[in-house]
């Protein structure tokens, strides 16, 4: 197997919630066949905000749904904490996605015909415990929600709908959040205020985040950025500056 310097060696593995190790994802077969990924490593550690960033097509959201255990490999595997998901059952995977994971993705995925907290409790799992009571509020009280609970989706701004969002994503207090470019359908207010959400809450709960995003703006608010070209990855930014996340755009093309 190669290993690049993002990938730890298997001691180092309890460090980082998600390890990506030499994953190649290829889509169709024969002359129609797309290479997404060729061989990426990548080792995210645990309480880091993590951005993904590319150009169109070079394989951000590959990448993300590899890692979630929504996509399969090709080849390559994925640590989620100590679990090799790519060897998992299809049942045994959507256990662990449900009980260690947190998604969030650009269309905000909310029933329409259930209020913001019933869509924020849609996984049934809080119990009545006081300490769940208690974390249901912090939450809530965080993202802004609390005059918003009995509001339906189509009486919600986007940005609300996608706080609703986060919200339903960190509720199980995931291992780790995903989030697939989730401020792309908001306005830069609403955007800025779902990504300062998402900086708290690694800084004040010890959240894991990993985030594909075009902006670099966005990007800014993680603790490193991760670049992909072509389905590998390039460069690496740690305490990123929007002028840094442009400068290795432009000079990527992107
Ligand atoms: N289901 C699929 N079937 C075939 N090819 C796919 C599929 N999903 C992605 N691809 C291809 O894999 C490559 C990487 O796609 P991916 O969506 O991961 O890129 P991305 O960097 O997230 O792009 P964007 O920024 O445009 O969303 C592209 O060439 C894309 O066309």
């Amino acid at each position: 197997m190669t290993q690049t310097t993002a990938a730890p060696p298997s001691g180092e593995v309890r460090d980082h919630v998600a390890v990506a190790r030499d994953v190649v994802k290829s889509y169709g077969a024969g002359e129609h066949a797309v290479t997404a990924l060729r061989g990426v490593s990548a080792a995210f550690p645990r309480g880091r905000f993590t951005a993904i960033m590319g150009p169109s097509g070079s394989g951000k959201s590959t990448l993300l749904h590899c890692m979630a255990g929504l996509d399969t490999v090709s080849s390559g595997s994925v640590l989620i904490g100590d679990v090799d998901i790519t060897k998992l059952s299809r049942t045994r995977l959507t256990k662990l996605r449900r009980d260690r994971l947190g998604f969030v993705f650009q269309s905000f995925n909310l029933l329409p015909m259930l209020t913001a907290e019933e869509n924020i409790r849609l996984t049934g799992r809080l119990g009545n415990r006081r300490a769940d009571r208690e974390w249901f509020a912090t939450i809530v009280d965080a993202l802004g929600l609390r005059e918003r609970l009995s509001h339906r989706p189509a009486e919600l701004s986007g940005g609300q709908q996608q706080r609703v969002a986060v919200a339903r994503a960190l509720l199980t207090r995931p291992e780790v959040l995903f989030a697939d470019e989730p401020t792309g359908n908001l306005d830069s207010r609403s955007g800025a205020e779902v990504l300062g959400f998402l900086r708290r809450s690694v800084d004040a709960y010890g959240q894991t985040v990993i985030m594909v995003t075009h902006d670099p703006g966005a990007a800014a608010h993680a603790d490193r950025v991760l670049f992909l070209a072509d389905g590998a990855i390039v460069h690496e930014l740690h305490g990123p500056t929007v002028g840094q996340v442009h400068g290795v755009m432009r000079r990527m093309g992107g």
